[in-house]
């Protein structure tokens, strides 16, 4: 088996009583769309955090590209080629998309963009940024104000900016939230395409994406994976439908 891209080891976070992640240990392979579901409060969006570095587990570990970075800086990560989309709209509405997408780049290009030769610093940005949106769809809405786009333009234009990062990760965080029943199609067509050249870790509740999407499905219930497998190993299992699918395994 390839080594994986991502490694989560034990992953612990208690608030008070609750452990909300209660030793998370799942491995996201090179290539692959892994997806993470389970109901709500299941400790999802704790489990992101822990793995961009907003939230500190309390024992355990991420392995990131064999390196350790459970104790990295979010910027730092970013760097090592971890990023996510976010759940709230991190958009300048004001902000054509290009220049929002530029701003990314330039992020994480840190300050070898800034200081020299302006002209052709902001070229390279500008390249990034319309080769982004163009993985996107967004080509020709390049210079439209981000607050002027549909929502499901504003949510290829969150994914636009994750990739002018240059992920070796991608962190999906609901990406299809609050997206009507054509922005949902539209986004899963253009999730299949940037299937084949990123790997992604993709938290959805829509489980007609998930079993679209994913290769592989983690099952998060109270803060414990209780099963990893193919989208036909989870629809199988009986312990997933009972705590979670439903008896018509949705
Ligand atoms: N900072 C915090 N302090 C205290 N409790 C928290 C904190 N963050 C999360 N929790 C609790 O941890 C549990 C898991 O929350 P989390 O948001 O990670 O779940 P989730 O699976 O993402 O849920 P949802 O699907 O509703 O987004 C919840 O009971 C929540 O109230």
């Amino acid at each position: 088996m390839a080594e994986p891209l991502l490694r989560l080891d034990g992953l612990r976070k208690h608030y008070g009583g609750l452990a909300v992640t209660d030793g998370v240990s799942l491995e996201v392979l090179p290539g692959e769309i892994h997806a993470v579901i389970g109901p709500n409060g299941a400790g999802k969006t704790t489990l992101i955090h822990e793995i961009t570095g907003i939230v500190a587990p309390d024992e355990g570990r991420v392995v990131f590209a064999g390196q350790d970075v459970t104790r990295f800086s979010l910027p730092r990560r970013v760097r090592a080629g971890l990023a996510r989309t976010f759940q709230i709209t991190s958009v300048v509405a004001g902000f054509t998309a290009r220049a929002n997408v530029a701003l990314a780049a330039q992020a994480r290009s840190g300050s070898s963009f800034r200081f020299f030769r302006p002209a052709a610093s902001e070229r390279r940005l500008n390249d990034a940024a319309m080769q982004a949106l163009a993985e996107v769809g967004l080509a020709d809405r390049a210079d439209t104000p981000a607050g002027a786009l549909s929502h499901g333009e504003k949510r290829a234009l969150e994914l636009a900016i994750a990739l002018a990062t240059e992920p070796r990760l991608l962190l999906l965080d609901e990406p299809l939230a609050g997206a009507g029943p054509e922005e949902t199609e539209r986004l899963i067509a253009l999730l299949t395409r940037l299937k084949s050249a990123y790997t992604i870790l993709l938290v959805e509740h829509d489980m007609q994406a998930v079993f679209a999407l994913a290769d592989r499905i983690s099952v998060l219930v109270y803060g414990r994976v209780i099963a990893t497998g193919t989208v036909a190993e989870i629809r199988g299992n009986p312990e997933v439908r009972a705590a979670y699918l439903g008896e018509d395994g949705a």
